[in-house]
């Protein structure tokens, strides 16, 4: 397997980014710090778009970390994680993976969608995520000790779940865990507002529609409308494109292919904007 099977690893701390945005919901900077200073590590929940990532990227760089980022999938082993020796014009030399970085250098490793993951990544992950903060490297003989400001972050989606992947218990309770959901009304609004700059009614208009969407029962989604998509829908509303076209096509469309679901959603959408 090649190095191109971790995707994502970037780090916040070293970009030329002055500050990441991030809205607040409730207390959840100041329980991420409490875990940070305490070297525990935290699993976060929740629904795809829901602000996960940009809250651990505004994290890390508000404690000036760098942060290292691997987007889980169901061909992830551990070495991906680890390393692996890798061939060059000298002969073979040890490349560490982005946990090892982490776990070396000091910095948050964060992985995403950790469910899907293979199996064999929880025998690296125990030994890290409770008090031993160990990371044992088999490949090179290392006993690597964790970096003080080494931080373990994991994250998941509740709703994809199912019975094979979840996470067991052993592995869930060697976590400080943080459920995460789409904002109340006024803080997406603000959201929008400040992502894109659109008008503050136009952007109120889309919140409404968004919230009536989530809540129609017995609608045939897996999953409602995201902040991610009305982040979509409001800067395209923005430029001018017409508005039934932009809910068609970032609030309809992205989430069901089922012709009669989208017509549902549509009239719905129609209540709260013209043509
Ligand atoms: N609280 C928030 N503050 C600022 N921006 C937010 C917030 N919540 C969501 N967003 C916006 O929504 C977008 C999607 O959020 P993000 O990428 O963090 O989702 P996620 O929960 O990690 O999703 P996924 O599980 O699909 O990876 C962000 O790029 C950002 O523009």
């Amino acid at each position: 397997m090649t190095t191109s099977n971790v995707q994502a690893v970037t780090n916040v701390a070293d970009s030329e980014q002055e500050g990441i945005f991030y809205q607040e919901q409730h207390n959840e900077s100041a329980l991420f710090e409490y875990a940070f200073n305490n070297q525990l590590p935290v699993l976060i929940k929740g629904p795809t778009g829901c602000g996960k990532t940009r809250f651990i990227e505004h994290m890390a760089n508000k404690l000036n970390k760098p942060l290292y980022t691997v987007a889980c999938h169901d061909d992830l082993t551990a070495s991906d994680l680890v390393g692996r020796h890798l061939i060059g014009s000298d002969g073979t030399y040890w490349q560490d993976g982005p946990l090892t970085r982490a776990v070396r250098e000091g910095g948050i490793c964060y992985l995403d969608e950790v469910v899907e993951a293979r199996k064999d990544t929880t025998v690296v992950l125990h030994p890290l995520a409770d008090n031993r903060r160990i990371l044992p490297i088999d490949r090179t003989g290392e006993m690597l000790e964790a970096h003080p400001d080494f931080m373990l972050v994991v994250s998941y989606n509740p709703g994809y779940q199912n019975l094979l992947k979840g996470m067991k218990p052993s592995t869930r309770q060697r976590f400080v865990a943080m459920r995460f959901d789409y904002p109340e009304a006024e803080i997406e609004q603000e959201i929008l507002i400040k992502e894109t700059g659109v008008e503050p009614r136009l952007a109120g208009r889309l919140i409404e529609l968004a919230h009536a969407l989530r809540r129609l029962e017995d609608n045939d989604l897996d999953e409602v409308a995201s902040t991610r998509l009305l982040i979509y829908a409001a800067k395209m509303l923005k430029v001018g494109m017409k508005p039934l076209e932009v809910c068609r096509c970032c609030l309809a469309e992205p989430l069901t292919d089922d012709p009669q679901t989208i017509e549902a959603l549509m009239e719905v959408a129609r209540i709260y904007f013209d043509d």
